[in-house]
């Protein structure tokens, strides 16, 4: 195993690791999966690769992991200060340029660039070269180093300065913000973002639509030679469908449709009851919110519908150190609480919300769905639009958002919707539900095929090979 000092041939970088801990009252330690389609993709490599991963601890329990030297093999966990990665990972990354990317700022979310905002910016710069230094000391000489995401965009750059020998290649999760919006940020912030990803020899994208604006920025802010140096890719993550369907088999999942299956229940004519599944973080740009209202006019307009379907939605916890993120989720809450309470009947529970993760009851839903709703008002890409129709037990239609990355490769064979259009979304809902099987079954099987095209370890290795390759 590659972890010893500079012997690391190869390394990834990222916010987020394969696991977070927690500590129990006896002071035991837990490991548990981290959440989100990142992890879900780089964990696919697995710690036979080689590659050594280097990630932040994000909590007082993996604080307490690094201090004991407990972890997992081919991973380095850095004990960066709690209240740099705050400010880092909540202030900029989370809230400036996860919102900018994914054009989140709306009034009252507007953004305030301000002193507090000025001094999170110091901590981003910190918290950067916390991993640049980290990865200079672990790599070998010649190594390849994979840094992800936009919490890191200047580790490029400041490694490049510490390490010329490197090939470094970095890649966006998010989608790239248009012009516009991305200038809303202060001139010298959007300067240092782009000048710290151009310090990559290859900066690569979930999509074409994302590269483009990627060098569309470039240009309109730092000038037409900006990206003359760096290499621009595309890798469209697929869903691991090996591992996902074998795990979709074990006895925790079955156990938890057995439970879902009993809340779900069956219509006046004793059939099972059609369902319309999401699975997402509760994440504001997920467009949960429009999702329900969308289905709550599905109710309205359609009354056939009504006691025949449930809306199983889990929205996992997302980055709740952030006001924004707790406030939408008691909006979730409340929205899907007022559905039951206008509609339901003492047999029928028209939306089953949970908000609390379970990554076996989440596989459980994805066997169940009749029909996945992914609508997003942006994504990178959307792993989930990937990995329903795949595990789905009854060839799921897939209603899609045309601003997820998911859209290029899934567009042709899913119900597409515009993810603002509340009316839109509710027709295309009830056309998934109404969908003849044969068609279905035709969909699903192209569905699967273009989401299983390039699968997360073929994905890290195509990227390899790129950033190797002279
Ligand atoms: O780490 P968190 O703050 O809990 O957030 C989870 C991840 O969210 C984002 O995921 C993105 O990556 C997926 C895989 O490429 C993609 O399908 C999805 O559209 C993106 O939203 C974020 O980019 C990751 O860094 C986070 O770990
Ligand atoms: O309880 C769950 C349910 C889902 N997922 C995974 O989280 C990822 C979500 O990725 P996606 O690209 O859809 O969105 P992100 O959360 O990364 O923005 C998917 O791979 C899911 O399998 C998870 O970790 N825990």
């Amino acid at each position: 195993m590659a972890s010893t000092h500079a012997e690391a041939q190869v390394l990834v970088a990222s916010n987020r690791g394969p696991v977070s801990y927690t500590q129990d009252d006896s002071g035991g330690l837990t490991a548990k999966r981290g959440g989100g389609g990142l992890v879900s993709g780089l964990s696919a490599i697995g710690p036979d690769a080689g590659a050594l991963w280097v990630c932040s601890a994000l909590g007082d329990g993996d604080r307490e992991a690094v201090r004991r030297g407990v972890g997992e093999p081919g991973v380095r966990m850095l004990d960066i200060p709690a209240d740099v990665h705050h400010a880092a990972y909540n202030g900029v990354a989370n809230s400036a340029l996860w919102f900018v990317h994914h054009m989140l700022y709306q009034t009252p979310l507007e953004p305030v660039f301000d002193a507090e905002f000025r001094a999170q910016w110091t901590a981003y710069e910190t918290y950067n070269r916390s991993f640049a230094e980290a990865l200079a000391q672990e790599a070998a000489d010649g190594a390849a180093v994979l840094v992800q995401d936009y919490h890191l965009t200047l580790v490029p750059r400041m490694l490049r300065e510490l390490r010329p020998d490197l090939r470094i290649g970095h890649f966006s999760h998010t989608p790239w913000a248009p012009v516009d919006y991305f200038r809303m940020l202060p001139d010298d912030i959007a300067a240092k973002v782009l000048n710290g990803i151009l310090g990559a020899d290859r900066a690569a994208f979930l999509t074409r639509r994302w590269a483009d604006a990627f060098t569309a920025c470039c240009h309109a802010v730092l000038g037409p030679d900006a990206t003359s140096g760096t290499r621009i890719g595309v890798h469209g993550l697929g869903a691991d469908a090996d591992f996902l369907r074998a795990r979709a088999h074990e006895a925790d999942v079955d156990e938890r449709i057995v439970a879902l299956r009993e809340q779900i229940g069956t219509a006046p004519d004793g059939t099972p009851r059609r369902t319309i599944v999401r699975v997402d973080r509760t994440e504001l740009s997920k467009n949960i919110v429009r999702g329900l209202l969308a289905y709550r006019q599905l109710l309205d307009d359609r009354p056939e519908w009504r006691e025949r379907v449930v809306h199983v939605a889990f929205a996992y916890p997302s980055r709740q150190d952030l006001a924004v993120y707790r406030e939408y989720t008691a909006e979730v809450q409340r929205v899907a609480a007022e559905i039951n309470e206008r509609y339901g009947t003492p047999g029928w529970t028209p939306v089953v919300l949970h908000v609390k993760d379970d990554f076996a009851r989440s596989l459980a839903a994805y066997r169940l769905a009749d029909v996945a709703l992914v609508n997003p008002i942006r994504d990178g890409m959307n792993l989930v639009a990937k990995e329903v129709p795949l595990v789905s037990d009854r060839g799921c239609v897939l209603v899609l958002s045309r601003e997820a990355g998911a859209f290029e490769e899934l567009g042709d064979d899913a119900v597409v919707v515009n993810p603002y259009d509340i009316g839109g979304t509710a027709g295309a809902l009830h056309e998934a539900l109404s969908m003849g099987a044969e068609e279905r079954t035709e969909r699903t099987k192209r569905l699967t095929a273009a989401a299983t095209a390039l699968p997360p370890a073929r994905w890290f290795l195509d990227q390899l090979g790129e950033l190797r390759a002279p």
